[in-house]
C-alpha cells in the first residue's frame, strides 16, 4: 500500500485561549473519500484549519513526509493543499470566471477539467456569483480548488444547507474530484459519507474516538448512534424534499440522514 499523503501526529489547535483539538492523531490516505466526521461542535473545521495553520496549533503534520506545520497558510497552499471552506467564502460581487481566475496559481490552470465537471457553472461564467444558488455556489467553491493541480483536497461541510437533488450533485462532483485528487471531507449527511468515504475518523470532544473503514461505521447502527447521535435511515425516503436550490440561504439537510446536533458525548 502506498504512503498515506497525510500524517497528523498530536495535533492541538486553540481559539481564542480554548482548546477545541486536543491530541489528534489520524492518516488520510493518498487516495480516496477520508470523511472526518462528528457531532456539531466537535472540532471537526478546528481540525481542518489546525492543518492549514488558519488557528493556533501545534503537533506534527506530515504532507508526502515533509513536515508543514510551522508554514505559514500560503506556504502549506503552495505546496499542494487545497481548501473548500464551510460556508464556500466566493467573492459575490465577482463574476464566476473572476472567482476563479482568483484562485489559478498553476501555470496552465486546468480549466477543461473545471468545464467538464461543472458545464452549469462554465455557462454561468459572466454571471456574479452572489446572485448563484447556494449548490451552484458550492460548485464554484470546488472548482475554485480544483483548478490547481493539489495533493490534497481539504473540503468542509460541501453539502451544508442544500436541497437534496443539489447534494447528489455536489456529491457526483466530489465522487469525480477524487478520482483525480485525494480528499479529507467533513460531511454530516450520512448518506454522501456512503456514497464517498472509503476511511473515517470520528471526533468527540476535540478528540479522535473511532478510525476505521467507512463499512466498519456505517455498518453498525449502535455506533452510529454512538458515535454520531443518529440512525442511519439511509433506505428512508426524505419526509419532505426541500422545493429547489434557488436561494443560497441554508435549506436544512434531510435531518434523518444527518448527524444531530446534540453535543452529548458519545458514553
Ligand atoms: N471563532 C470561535 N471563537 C470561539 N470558539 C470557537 C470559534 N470557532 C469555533 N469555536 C468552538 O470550537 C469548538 C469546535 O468548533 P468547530 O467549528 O471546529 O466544530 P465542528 O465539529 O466543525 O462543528 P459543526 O459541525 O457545527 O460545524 C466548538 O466548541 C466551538 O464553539
Amino acid at each position: 500500500m502506498s504512503e498515506p499523503i497525510l500524517v497528523i501526529e498530536g495535533l492541538n489547535g486553540r481559539i481564542a485561549g480554548q482548546q477545541v483539538v486536543e491530541d489528534v492523531s489520524f492518516e488520510v490516505p493518498a487516495s480516496g473519500v477520508t470523511a472526518l466526521l462528528g457531532r456539531n461542535g466537535v472540532g471537526k473545521t478546528s481540525t481542518i484549519k489546525s492543518i492549514l495553520g488558519l488557528i493556533d496549533r501545534s503537533g506534527s503534520v506530515r504532507l508526502g513526509g515533509a513536515r508543514i506545520d510551522r508554514l505559514p497558510t500560503h506556504r502549506i497552499v503552495q505546496h499542494g493543499v487545497g481548501y473548500v471552506p464551510e460556508d464556500r467564502e466566493i467573492f459575490g460581487s465577482l463574476s464566476v470566471a473572476e472567482n476563479l481566475r482568483l484562485a489559478e496559481r498553476d501555470q496552465r490552470p486546468r480549466r477543461e477539467l473545471i468545464e467538464r465537471l461543472f458545464p452549469d457553472i462554465h455557462a454561468r461564467r459572466a454571471q456574479r456569483a452572489g446572485t448563484l444558488s447556494g449548490g451552484q455556489q458550492q460548485m464554484v467553491s470546488l472548482a475554485r480548488a480544483l483548478v490547481n493541480e493539489n495533493r490534497l483536497l481539504l473540503v468542509d461541510e460541501p453539502t451544508k444547507g442544500l436541497a437534496p437533488k443539489i447534494v447528489d450533485e455536489v456529491a457526483v462532483a466530489l465522487a469525480e474530484a477524487a478520482a483525480t485528487v485525494p480528499i479529507l471531507l467533513v460531511e454530516q449527511n450520512l448518506h454522501v459519507i456512503r456514497k464517498l468515504a472509503d476511511r473515517v475518523v470520528v471526533l468527540s470532544g476535540g478528540r479522535v474516538v473511532f478510525t476505521g473503514s467507512a463499512s466498519d461505521l456505517l455498518d453498525d447502527d449502535a455506533r452510529i448512534q454512538r458515535y454520531l447521535g443518529v440512525h442511519d435511515a439511509a433506505d428512508d425516503a426524505p419526509a419532505a424534499a426541500p422545493n429547489d436550490d434557488a436561494p443560497a440561504a441554508a435549506h436544512p439537510a434531510a435531518p434523518m440522514a444527518s448527524i444531530a446536533e446534540s453535543t452529548e458525548e458519545p458514553r
